[in-house]
């Protein structure tokens, strides 16, 4: 179990990553243990509760295979595995209100499947001033991720071309970054990938995204 003083620790690196860059990586943010009861919790949703993924605007949600192709679900908080995650968030949440004053109201967030050859074309999470979605949460459950797997995570800058970050999709590995500053894709895998995305939320959009 991570003691209350190393997930404050852990937390304070990602708003100093937030604070800086905007952005970044932490390889085993998520405990083995947790890796391994959010995948049982995945595998035991029945089928039919995963739907192809939306895109647009938050909740004008209709499916584009062209932009995307996996499938997703909603964490509610209906088992021990989903709560603890979302208490996880909500940890996270409080900190970067209280050293980053984001003005964070909730966060929503979903598993999402990558079967074989899936992809997500680059896209990015918000657009200034436009809806909510201030600070995106990926973190992945996938085992011993080789370099041959493909799937990875590609960042790039607001403006330019360049790649800022590969991810490879490693269990327990947090990516973190202001939603409407990055660009991002995902590369087809070669084999299952399995992730849970999430978003951070705000009640006014026009609001600057941080306030020092
Ligand atoms: O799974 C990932 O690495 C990123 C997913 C993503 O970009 C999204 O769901 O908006
Ligand atoms: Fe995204």
């Amino acid at each position: 179990m991570n003691t209350e003083l190393q997930l404050e620790q852990t937390f304070d690196e990602v708003v100093d990553a937030i604070a800086g860059p905007g952005i970044g990586i932490f390889p085993g943010f998520l405990e083995g243990a947790q890796v391994a009861a959010l995948r049982q919790d995945f595998a035991n949703l029945p089928p039919w509760q995963l739907t192809p993924a939306g895109i647009g605007r938050e909740q004008d949600h209709h499916t584009n295979e062209r932009i995307r192709t996996d499938k997703t679900r909603w964490l509610e908080g209906d088992s021990p595995a989903q709560r603890g995650y979302l208490a996880l968030m909500a940890g996270l949440q409080r900190q970067m209100n209280r050293q980053l004053f984001m003005g964070l109201k909730d966060y929503e967030c979903h598993y999402a499947r990558y079967d074989e050859g899936d992809f997500y074309k680059k896209h990015l999470d918000a657009f200034r001033g436009r809806g909510n979605r201030r600070l995106t949460t990926v973190v992945y459950l996938n085992e011993h991720w080789q370099p041959d797997d493909g799937g990875e995570l590609l960042v790039y800058p607001e403006k330019g071309k360049e790649i800022l970050y590969r991810v490879r999709p490693e269990a327990g590995t947090l990516v973190c970054f202001l939603s409407e500053q990055f660009p991002h894709e995902v590369l087809p895998a070669r084999r299952e990938r399995l992730s849970i995305a999430g978003w951070f939320r705000i009640d006014d959009p026009l609001a600057p995204a941080l306030q020092p």
